[in-house]
């Protein structure tokens, strides 16, 4: 005999598509009523595409605790906005941010946040302006790595100015919200969060807005990815070979979105020992030199896992800029160079020309983004462009 109480309990198993997290985790279930032999169970998902919500069809009416019932689900989604200022006839974004730089990684914990922090602050220290957004949403820790936690935003008319340290703009769900208070975004639509942390803060010129993605490569990436004008993508990635497996799936995304690809960043790639400061080998060091080549990209840099890399981050003073004279820093640094370089070879490409451009909260997969693409695709033929079409199935 089912009840309310199982029902619930099944549903803490079912994972919202391209997330870790299940739908009861995010908060999006907001009710389950039982009637007999009849179920209602609303939900509030963050995306309008159809497959995320006949994957979730598919898995709740498949519950046990659910067999022999009729089920009647109800999917409250955000509404789709055709034809912004920003979609793809329209006007970019943010045209006062010169390149988004958006960084990666195929799983979560590998230092995608860690290396954002360092390689903005090494670009900055290049004297070029720069930028965060940490797009993280679920698990904003730029404030803290940039020693901003608590820090109170200035609100200039209806719209925020970002927060500065090191030299470098900030700007984070997780100086929005409380500390602590993640739940605040259960059920919020993440694809409008991210365009409107682009267009509601008072962004000055930046040369390089950094992105710190959310890990993973589902539906949620996908259409983030083509919500902005991204003119490259750095992928974060540990040596190991099964964490390169996950590292193959976020560099084919940049390649379906048309994303040109800055480098491979090699986290974790050896140990260096604080008191004998000698480099040894651990994960396996180099194994992205192989996966560079077969993406036809180079390797940023190899970081090594350095006690004062992660202290650096706890304690909001990132190494590159307390420890310059640090073997990471000094990676750090060279890294910056690299992707300085990459950028400046692409600079005759505008931004608005490398990819599609989604309206908050469609689906790249969406029927609806697909057609956009194809629109793109073509203008890009007509221009002499490849046009290859971003290959998303
Ligand atoms: N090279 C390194 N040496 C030592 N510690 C590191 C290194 N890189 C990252 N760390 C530490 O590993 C932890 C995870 O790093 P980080 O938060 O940057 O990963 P992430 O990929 O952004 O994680 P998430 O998936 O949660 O966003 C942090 O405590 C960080 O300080």
């Amino acid at each position: 005999m089912t009840n309310v109480e199982i029902i619930k309990k099944e549903l803490e198993n079912i994972k919202y598509p391209g997330f870790a997290k299940s739908i009861v985790e995010f908060g999006f279930v907001k009710e389950v009523q039982l009637d007999g032999n009849n179920c209602f169970i609303n939900l509030d998902i963050t995306s309008t595409a159809p497959e995320v919500e006949a994957q979730l069809r598919k898995e709740i009416t498949a519950l046990k605790s659910l067999s022999g019932i009729n089920v009647t689900l109800n999917f409250n989604k955000p509404k789709e906005q055709v034809q912004q200022s920003n979609s793809v006839s329209g006007k970019n974004i943010a045209p006062q941010i010169k390149k988004v730089v958006m960084v990666s990684s195929g799983k979560g914990g590998v230092g995608k946040s860690t290396t954002t922090v360092n390689l903005a602050i090494a670009t900055a220290m290049q004297g070029k302006r720069v930028g965060i957004l940490d797009a993280d949403i679920y698990g904003p820790n730029i404030p803290r790595m940039m020693g901003l936690n608590g820090k109170e935003v200035e609100i200039v008319g209806d719209k925020a100015k970002p927060l500065n340290a090191y030299g470098v703009d900030v700007m984070s769900m997780g100086i929005l919200m409380e500390e602590g208070q993640a739940l605040i975004w259960r059920g919020a639509m993440i694809m409008k969060a991210i365009q409107q942390l682009l267009r509601d803060i008072l962004w000055e010129e930046l040369d390089i807005l950094f992105i710190d993605m959310p890990p993973g490569t589902g539906d949620a990436q996908l259409t983030l990815a083509q919500s902005v004008p991204v003119s490259a993508g750095i992928n974060v990635t540990t040596p190991q070979h099964v964490a390169l497996d996950d590292s193959r799936r976020s560099l084919d995304m940049f390649k379906k979105l048309h994303i040109p690809v800055a480098g491979i960043v090699e986290n974790m790639s050896g140990f260096i020992c604080p008191s004998c400061k000698t480099e040894s080998d651990i994960f396996g060091m180099g194994t992205c030199e192989e996966l560079a080549k077969q993406y036809n990209t180079q390797v940023l840099g190899n970081l090594p896992i350095e006690p004062a890399i992660r202290e650096g981050g706890d304690s909001g003073k990132p190494i590159v800029y307390f420890n310059p004279e640090s073997i990471s820093a000094k990676r750090y640094m060279i890294a910056a160079d690299k992707l300085i370089s990459f950028l400046n070879s692409q600079d005759e490409v505008s931004n608005a020309a490398i990819q599609p451009i989604m309206p908050a909260g469609v689906s790249a997969c969406s029927p609806e983004g697909q057609k956009i693409k194809e629109e793109h695709e073509k203008a890009q033929k007509s221009s002499g462009s490849c046009g290859t079409g971003c290959g998303c199935h």
